[in-house]
């Protein structure tokens, strides 16, 4: 069986990060690429920055790969998340041997709640210069991403799990999002600890070998695995997917880099590894390993782009991890 996984690479270095990662795949599997359209460009031919199309090619896929979108990139890539029916957005930190690292003993996973808190939208301006924002918390997707992240836990190894969380403040929504991971945890007979996500974001920066996979509300899994690419080497090199039931779309954490888009220098690592989650997703799992340690392998050796030291190209980056395929 031939999958169809649609591309959709966006705005900005998307351009650039995402035919590599189509490069990395072609030569290792043999899907069949759609590509679809979404992105400030589209906004300003067509007034729309997702057009329906994308975002039901993306529902019917086997699988997307998203690369990044500008501005617009709320009006993108929140709807193509809800297209695949994704509740977990899973975002892996680690540091590479051979890459400059602020804490080059990083391993860590976020598993992003992906569907509630204050992505929900549901922002008014009361009265003239009084404006505010419903953050919703429901015990179903709460112990949904809680399921979810012990389990990816267990069958990956992460002896800690830690549960991010505010309820000294948000003691209704996030004390809600602590009872539900509680009983979960129960009823599987799983361990973990809870950290307040302002000092937990401290200790991740000076300790991070003694963390492994964080559990965290929607807002907090944003903030905490881009503060994680800082520990690790920058933007370039975190992966993400954005798991459903039985769909899913990968992109790299990064977003359109407009500070060097059209340079060509853009690191495709990002974009590679989340093309490695879309094959192990996709039942690919030798092919997956095999995309990681070609990365492992050019990021160790070289060449690297300047975000990582040196003064290789996009290109040339993609085609060492070809070579080493
Ligand atoms: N998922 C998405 O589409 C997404 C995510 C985040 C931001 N954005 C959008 O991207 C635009 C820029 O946002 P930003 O600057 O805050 O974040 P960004 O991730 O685009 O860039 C932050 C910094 O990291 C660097 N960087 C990012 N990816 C890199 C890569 N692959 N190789 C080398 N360097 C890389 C950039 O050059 C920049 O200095 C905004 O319009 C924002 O809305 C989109
Ligand atoms: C662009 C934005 C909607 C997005 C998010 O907040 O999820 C981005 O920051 C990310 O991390 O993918």
């Amino acid at each position: 069986m031939t999958e169809t996984v649609l591309v959709v690479p966006g705005d900005g270095i998307g351009k650039e990060v995402v035919p590599a990662a189509v490069s990395v795949l072609d030569a290792v599997a043999d899907f069949e690429f759609v590509e679809a359209e979404a992105g400030d460009h589209v906004k300003a031919e067509t007034g729309e920055a997702l057009p329906d199309e994308t975002y039901e090619r993306a529902a019917e896929a086997d699988a997307t790969l998203f690369g990044a979108a500008g501005e617009t990139a709320a009006d993108v890539i929140l709807p193509l998340r809800q297209a695949v029916g994704s509740f977990a957005n899973v975002r892996p930190a680690r540091s590479y041997p051979g890459v400059e690292a602020l804490r080059p003993e990083t391993d860590l996973v976020f598993i992003r709640e992906n569907t509630e808190g204050v992505y929900k939208g549901i922002e008014s301006e009361i009265d003239d210069g009084v404006t505010t924002l419903t953050r919703v918390i429901t015990d179903d997707a709460s112990q949904k991403i809680a399921e979810y992240g012990f389990e990816y836990a267990d069958e990956n190894g992460y002896d800690d799990v830690t549960v991010a969380h505010k309820a000294n403040v948000m003691r209704t929504t996030d004390g809600q999002f602590l009872d539900s991971v509680a009983a979960v945890a129960e009823a599987g007979g799983h361990d973990y600890e809870e950290a307040l996500m302002d000092a937990l974001a401290m200790h991740l920066l000076l300790r991070p070998e003694e963390y492994g996979v964080v559990i965290c509300p929607n807002l907090a899994g944003d903030m905490l695995s881009d503060l994680a690419a800082g520990l690790v080497g920058g933007l370039g090199l975190l992966p993400s997917a954005n798991v459903g039931e039985d769909n899913a779309l990968f992109e790299p954490v990064h977003g359109s880099a407009p500070d060097i888009a059209g340079e060509g220098v853009a690191n495709p690592a990002a974009t590679i590894l989340s093309g490695a989650m879309l094959l192990e997703h996709l039942g690919y799992g030798e092919e997956a390993a095999t995309v990681r340690s070609a990365v492992e392998s050019v990021l160790e050796s070289g060449p690297r782009t300047p975000d990582l030291g040196g003064d290789a190209s996009t290109e040339d980056v993609t085609a060492a991890i070809v070579d080493e395929l």
